[in-house]
Parts: structure tokens; C-alpha cells; sequence
């Protein structure tokens, strides 16, 4: 496989790819044109917050599976799109949370001593002692807008060295705060009002874009502004006047609503603005660990295991994936039988978990079969797009649970329908990877799912079996196996064939000519 990297990472993720053989091209720094062609053959893609991955880059690389973000932020990444072209985005939100919050706690000091200031100085031959008369952690109040990974951190480590902690985030209990002895305020004005130092560490969405403007900076008069999250958080030219005319007495800067190099940022021109070029992440332990996390995210996606980190595609720990993982083939291969049976406009498909695979977190095994009914409609679908193309289509979908599995461990049956006619096909799985398909339409067969499959219902009438036999034979085709299922006797009958080569219509025709016979199917599981 090929993976493109075009943000440099440490070479321990690299090299993890090269071992499992998979040809790695890194190509730092290329956009517009270079960077479409460069994607063009690409099955992978890593990137940190450097590369911008645009619907344009994603329709620019048709083998791409998936993308991995070297880090945590994912505003660079329209995963939207990659969505829709069923691409997995996948971060890596462990490895860089500490530099990130060591990086803030750093950059606190460093505004609130003015060492970047007095450092210049002194290295262009200053004694400017006098000029400096900073502010202690010590018994002041740290607010922490965004209490997550990294939020957390700050708020443990800063709280340790004397500071009181509120915190705004909406979407934290009181417990969670309290953990770590931090006091959660409803209101965004509460954590200003309250704040010596405000810390920020919420992700760039709609919701957090320019949050933080003149009003609320205001309301920290005399206070520090750290923003080591995202540019674009707070309102640049808003910040550098409150620090400018002395309303805040500093602010320390990692992030910037432009990058790289912000140019027309009026942060850079304020003496009490710190500021560093987005190196919250660079530290030597958290580059190899973003870079072997993602690896290992691309690793599992090419060979079909659960990407942990994916944030577009349903994921289960390894433990519920080795139980699952009998299923998932099935449970495709049923949907794949069921909508080739099916006549009208599939509007919806229900799947039924009985016994044991009831207990299972089977939204992975759902979106398999939404790939068995869907790609013979639509073409590519995988697990990351299949939930999104059956709502676009309008197409319902259910999952059912029960533990009334007849005699089975396990039973699926995946049905569609148009709201008046259905299809049920069930599926089981017999120790040894041994697949069959054991229900239609509520007969009962015995099929092994595989090539070319003849599905016929016809009446139970003698002859009928050897009929279909002949008219196969005489067009030279092979009857691999044959499952016979009938309701009562003399009714109705459906019969499995596995056939060695494709039916032509032709044979379907002179099949479907008997009277006898009420419907013959070819299905295809070429592939399955
Ligand atoms: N400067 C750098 O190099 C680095 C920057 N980061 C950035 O730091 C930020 C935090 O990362 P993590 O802690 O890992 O993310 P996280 O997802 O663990 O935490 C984010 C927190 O923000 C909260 N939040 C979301 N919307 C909010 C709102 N409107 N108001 C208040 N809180 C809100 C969430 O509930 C969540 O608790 C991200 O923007 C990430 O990209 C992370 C690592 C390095
Ligand atoms: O992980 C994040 O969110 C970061 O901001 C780190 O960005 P970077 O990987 O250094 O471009």
C-alpha cells in the first residue's frame, strides 16, 4: 500500500510502516496542484496541522482508506467529506496531551515573568532588571476554558504549584471537575469574572470561533490570556488592543487564526504578547507517540481491524472485534443475497441479532450489511460511508435484538423492504469460519454463500429438482451444491444452487418459461 506523509512526523511511525511493508513517501510542504497529484495514489495519508485536507484533496485520491492526524486537532480535515468519499479520519488524542499542557503551563510563566521580553533584552546587552516585576501562580485563579484531555492536565499541574481552578465546559459533569479539584462554572463570564489566568483548550469548531472577544477579555482585566489550543478561539486583533492599551498585562500565543508564519496578525506587534510557532506538541516523547499511534490506525485499517481512533466510522476495543469479526463477512454477504432477491425500491433495512451477537455492540456488523444492500446500488461503501448513503437515499435502517436464535448460537437476518414486500436472508456462522445462509424468506436451506448462486422458487412437484438440472447441464453448467427447502409438501419450494459458472439469461428464461417454477434469481457473491 502507499501512505503519503506531508507533515513531517518522528521516524519511528515511518519506519513502522516501511517494516509491515507498505511504501512510504514523504512530500512536507506541497499544496494546491503538487499536493492533488501527489495524493493521486495514495491509500493513506498522514498530516498534522499543516496539511489542509479539502473535499478537492480527498476526490483527488480515489484509493485513499483512510487519513491519519499525527496529533489531535482535526480542523484542518473536512471529515465531512471524507465521510461521503469513505475515508477514515482517525487522530491520535493520547500522545502529545502532556507536551501540550507543559507547553501551556510554560507559556503562562513566560508571560507572567516576561522572560521572552527580558531574555531579548539582555542578549542585545540590557540590564533591565528594573523593568520587569511579574506576577506569581501562587494563590491566583487559573480558568480553564475546555476541560478535556489537555485542559485537565493544566489544571492538575498549575494546581499544584498554588492556583485555585474554575473551569467552563459544557459538556463535563461537576464530578469530572472535581477530580481534579476544579471548581466547573456554568457560565463562560463566570470563568472570566473569576480568572487570573485564562487558559484555553477547547478544539476550533462553529461553536468556539471567536468565543473569546473584546467583552471577554474585558472581563479579565489585569489578567493573562494563554491560548496553546487553536487560532481563530480567540479574536486576534481584539486581544493585542486589550494587551496593547493595558487591560490584560500579557498574553503567551502558540496558535494563530493563520498559519503557518502570521503575518498580518497585529499579536506579533504587541511587546506583551508572547508567542511561539504552534510547538505545543513538539516535544521529542510526544512526536513519537502521535507517530506510532497513527501508524498503528493506518496498520488496522488496511487490514480490515478497527481503527480505535477513528472519529467517522464506528469502532469497537479488540476484545468485542475478535467476537464480532465472524459476523462482519456474513452479515455483508446476507444484505449482498437479500437485496439481489429483492424487486422494488429498497426504503428499508432491518437487521436482526439473535442470540449470543445480541450481547455485542454490532453497529460495525450494521454497517456491513448496509455494504451488502448498498453496493450493488451504489457502487463503494464501506463502514465509514454506509450510514450516511442510507439516509441520503432515505433508506430506513433498524437493528433488532432478541436471544430467540432457534438452534443457533447466533442468528442474523438482514431484511429489505419497500414498506409492503420484504426479503429475510439469515445467516450463521458454524465453528471454522464456516458461513452459511439459513433462512429465506423463511425457509429453511443449508447454502455456503460463494460465486454464482441460483435461487429458484417453484412448486414441490416431482421433476421439478431434475428439470432445473437438466436445463443447467445442457448449457454446461457445473452444480457446485444444492440446498432444497420447502414449506409443506406438494406447496411451495426454494431451492439454493452453487454454480460453477454464471447463469446467461437465456437459461433464466427457459427456467422461468416452466410453469412449474414460480421465480428463478441469479445471485452474484463474486468477491464473498
Ligand atoms: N498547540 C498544540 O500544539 C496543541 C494543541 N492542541 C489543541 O488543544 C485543544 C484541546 O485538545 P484536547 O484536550 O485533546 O481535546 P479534548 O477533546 O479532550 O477536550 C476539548 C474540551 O473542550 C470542550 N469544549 C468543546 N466545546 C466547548 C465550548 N464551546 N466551550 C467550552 N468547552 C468546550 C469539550 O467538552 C472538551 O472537554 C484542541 O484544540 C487541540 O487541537 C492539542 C495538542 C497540541
Ligand atoms: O495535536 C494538535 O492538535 C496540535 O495542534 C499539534 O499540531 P502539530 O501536530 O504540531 O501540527
Amino acid at each position: 500500500m502507499n501512505v503519503l506523509v506531508t507533515d513531517p512526523i518522528a521516524d519511528a511511525g515511518l519506519d513502522r510502516l516501511r517494516e509491515a511493508g507498505h511504501d512510504v513517501e514523504t512530500a512536507y510542504d506541497v499544496e494546491g496542484e503538487a499536493l492533488l497529484d501527489a495524493v493521486a495514489d495514495a491509500n493513506a495519508l498522514i498530516v498534522r496541522s499543516g496539511t489542509e485536507v479539502t473535499e478537492e484533496v480527498l476526490a483527488a485520491a480515489p484509493d485513499l482508506v483512510i487519513v491519519g492526524r499525527a496529533g489531535i486537532g482535526v480542523d484542518n480535515i473536512d471529515i465531512d467529506a471524507a465521510t461521503d468519499h469513505g475515508v477514515i479520519v482517525a487522530n491520535a488524542p493520547e500522545g502529545n496531551v502532556r507536551a501540550a499542557a507543559e507547553h501551556s503551563v510554560a507559556m503562562a510563566f513566560a508571560t507572567a515573568r516576561s522572560i521572552p521580553q527580558a531574555h531579548d533584552r539582555l542578549k542585545d546587552g540590557e540590564w533591565a532588571k528594573g523593568d520587569y516585576l511579574g506576577t506569581e501562580v501562587n494563590n491566583k485563579t487559573l480558568g480553564v476554558v475546555g476541560f478535556g484531555r489537555v485542559g485537565q492536565e493544566v489544571a492538575k499541574r498549575l494546581g499544584n504549584l498554588g492556583m485555585d481552578v474554575v473551569t467552563f465546559d459544557p459538556y463535563i459533569s461537576e464530578e469530572r471537575a472535581e477530580q481534579f479539584n476544579a471548581e466547573l462554572v456554568e457560565d463562560l463570564d463566570d470563568c472570566l469574572e473569576a480568572a487570573d489566568f485564562l487558559t484555553i483548550h477547547t478544539p476550533l469548531t462553529p461553536e468556539t470561533e471567536d468565543m473569546i472577544g473584546e467583552e471577554e477579555l474585558a472581563q479579565l482585566e489585569d489578567g493573562y490570556v494563554v491560548n496553546c489550543a487553536r487560532g481563530g478561539i480567540i479574536d486576534e486583533p481584539a486581544l493585542a488592543e486589550a494587551v496593547a492599551d493595558g487591560i490584560l498585562k500579557g498574553a503567551a500565543i502558540d496558535v494563530f487564526a493563520e498559519e503557518p508564519l502570521p503575518e498580518d496578525s497585529p499579536l506579533l506587534d504587541v511587546d506583551d504578547v508572547i508567542v511561539t510557532p504552534h510547538l505545543g506538541a513538539s516535544t521529542e516523547a510526544a512526536q513519537v507517540g502521535v507517530a506510532t499511534s497513527t501508524a498503528d490506525q493506518i496498520l488496522a485499517a488496511f487490514e480490515d481491524e478497527p481503527v480505535v481512533n477513528a472519529l467517522n466510522a464506528p469502532s469497537v476495543d479488540e476484545a468485542v472485534f475478535s467476537r464480532i469479526r465472524p459476523y462482519i463477512g456474513l452479515t455483508e454477504t446476507a444484505g449482498k443475497v437479500a437485496v439481489q432477491l429483492f424487486d422494488g425500491r429498497v426504503e428499508n433495512v432491518d437487521v436482526t441479532y439473535a442470540g449470543d451477537i445480541a450481547e455485542e455492540d454490532v453497529e460495525l456488523v450494521t454497517a456491513s450489511a448496509l455494504k451488502g444492500v448498498l453496493e450493488p446500488l451504489v457502487g463503494s461503501v464501506n463502514g465509514v460511508n454506509a450510514q450516511g448513503i442510507a439516509e441520503n437515499r432515505g433508506i430506513e435502517v433498524t437493528e433488532t435484538k432478541t436471544n430467540q436464535a432457534e438452534d443457533f448460537q447466533s442468528l442474523i437476518t438482514v431484511e429489505v423492504g419497500d414498506g409492503e414486500d420484504s426479503v429475510q436472508v439469515s445467516g450463521t456462522q458454524f465453528a471454522g469460519d464456516d458461513e452459511r445462509i439459513v433462512r429465506i424468506d423463511g425457509y429453511r436451506v443449508d447454502a455456503i454463500p460463494h460465486g454464482h448462486m441460483l435461487v429458484a422458487r417453484n412448486e414441490d412437484a416431482p421433476g421439478v429438482i431434475g428439470f432445473i438440472g437438466t436445463v443447467l447441464g445442457e448449457a454446461g453448467i457445473n452444480i457446485a451444491g444444492m440446498f432444497n427447502g420447502r414449506g409443506t409438501i406438494g406447496g411451495e419450494a426454494l431451492s439454493v444452487y452453487n454454480l460453477d459458472e454464471e447463469p446467461t439469461d437465456d437459461v433464466l428464461a427457459r427456467l422461468n418459461d416452466d410453469e412449474r417454477i414460480i421465480e428463478t434469481k441469479h445471485i452474484s457473491l463474486n468477491g464473498a
